[in-house]
């Protein structure tokens, strides 16, 4: 089956060769010879070009320790230790527990990385990656859930065997059943969910405004920190939540999202049961990536479905495939992780519009995101 088929793309003409693909053709072959690759390496242009392309390949192929010691800077929470300022080798090999010898060579790898700085007075700082980690908290929970991940990636061809049992299919148990969920499990995931909604919250919001909106539905809102920051921004807002029963019977968390954020909560399966009706927009916040085709078709509908016929309105917010500039964020990043996961995929914002167009909605478009990298934000009307 080819790829196109698979992921219900138009096929294009695969079957002529482009002029620009027999260009790549040859760049392929002179880049795969040894002899062009020496004479490059020595021509003063081409030198930087294969500088360049080496280290470009390099990070690749050494990326895995790079995101181990941006792991350690994390667990070992140095990045909030040298927040107050630069500490001693020593200092910092007490604080971390860890002998001296290791603590070093652990922070001269990270300072290369930028993460963190050695300072003019030989003590050790936040570098500017280490600084910018501070400023999105979100990022370290991240790195740290990542560690189930890496045990997958473990023995990386069998994962892509076949979908099956996985450590980060634990850790998200809708993906392989949506009917059972332990209670313990709907709070882990929620807990990393409303860390990391901060990163996306504010692009979204950005994007499209609510002024004119009545009454917003949350779909999958998690513990309501999506619909806690649009109403910081639009206070007439009347917010309900919908997600899992499990995820609306977890406790209220003051600092997730204040309890006047949300005006009511409504657990239910957003597939098989009829959708609330009331809202005149409907949000989908890192929803759609985590589900199959099908599902997502229908779900789609029944958004449609609960929406009102004058005004209705729909967002939806994710990563996307294809971003430019950022294609290995969606299709490497999101394509390995959801496939670990257990369902989903990265869909490019044209594919999303198809399926919303099948749906019945209309007008559908995408809105500038400022950070497209973390969530790209598509419309839709009823
Ligand atoms: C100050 C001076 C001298 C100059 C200024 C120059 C200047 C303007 C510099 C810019 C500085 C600046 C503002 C930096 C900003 C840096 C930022 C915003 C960094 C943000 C980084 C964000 C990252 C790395 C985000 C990572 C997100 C991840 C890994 C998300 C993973 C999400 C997952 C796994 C979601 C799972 C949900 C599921 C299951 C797929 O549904
Ligand atoms: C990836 S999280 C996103 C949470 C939140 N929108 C955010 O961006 O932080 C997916 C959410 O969808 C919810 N969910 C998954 N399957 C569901 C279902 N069948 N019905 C209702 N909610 C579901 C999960 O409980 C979880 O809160």
């Amino acid at each position: 089956m080819s790829p196109q088929s698979l992921y219900e793309v138009e096929p294009t003409r695969r079957d002529s060769l482009f002029l620009i693909d027999q260009i790549y053709a040859w760049r392929d072959r002179l880049l795969a010879s040894p002899r062009f690759q020496r004479a490059a390496s020595r021509l003063p242009v081409m030198r930087w070009i294969a500088r360049r392309k080496a280290r470009e390949l390099h990070d690749m192929t050494a990326g895995f320790i790079y995101s181990q010691v941006l792991y350690c800077c994390v667990e070992l929470r140095l990045f909030d230790a040298l927040k107050p300022g630069p500490m001693t080798l020593e200092q910092i090999a007490t604080h971390i527990g860890l002998p001296e010898e290791g603590t070093l060579r652990l922070l001269r790898s990270a300072a290369a990385l930028k993460l963190l700085r050695l300072t003019r007075d030989h003590r050790w700082g936040l570098g500017e990656r280490g600084a910018s980690m501070l400023g999105n908290p979100g990022v370290g929970a991240m790195v740290s859930h990542h560690l189930r991940l890496y045990q997958d990636l473990a023995d990386p061809i069998a994962l892509f065997r076949g979908r099956r049992e996985t450590q980060l299919s634990g850790f998200w148990p809708y993906a392989r059943d949506e009917s059972s969920q332990p209670s313990e499990d709907a709070a882990r995931y929620s807990a990393l969910m409303a860390q990391s909604q901060d990163l996306i919250a504010d692009h979204v919001l950005d994007a499209c405004s609510m002024k004119r909106t009545r009454v917003l539905m949350d779909i999958g809102g998690g513990t309501g920190r999506f619909l806690a920051a649009a109403k910081s921004r639009w206070p007439h807002l009347e917010t309900l939540l919908f997600d899992l029963p499990a995820v609306v019977e977890l406790p209220a968390e003051p600092s997730e999202a204040p309890t006047s954020a949300v005006s009511r909560r409504i657990g239910g399966n957003m597939f098989s049961d009829t959708l609330p009706t009331g809202a005149d927009t409907i949000s989908l916040i890192r929803i759609l990536h985590d589900h199959d085709d099908e599902p997502v078709k229908g779900l789609l509908r029944a958004v449609h479905q609960a929406l009102p016929e004058d005004g209705g309105r729909l967002i939806i917010g994710e990563p996307m495939a294809g971003t430019p500039g950022a294609e290995p964020i969606g299709d490497t990043y999101f394509g390995v992780y959801l496939w670990a996961m257990g369902s989903g995929r990265p869909r490019t914002s044209e594919e999303i519009i198809h399926f919303l167009q099948e749906a019945g909605f209309r007008r559908c478009r995408e809105k500038r995101s400022n950070m497209p990298i973390l969530t790209r934000v598509i419309v839709a009307e009823k």
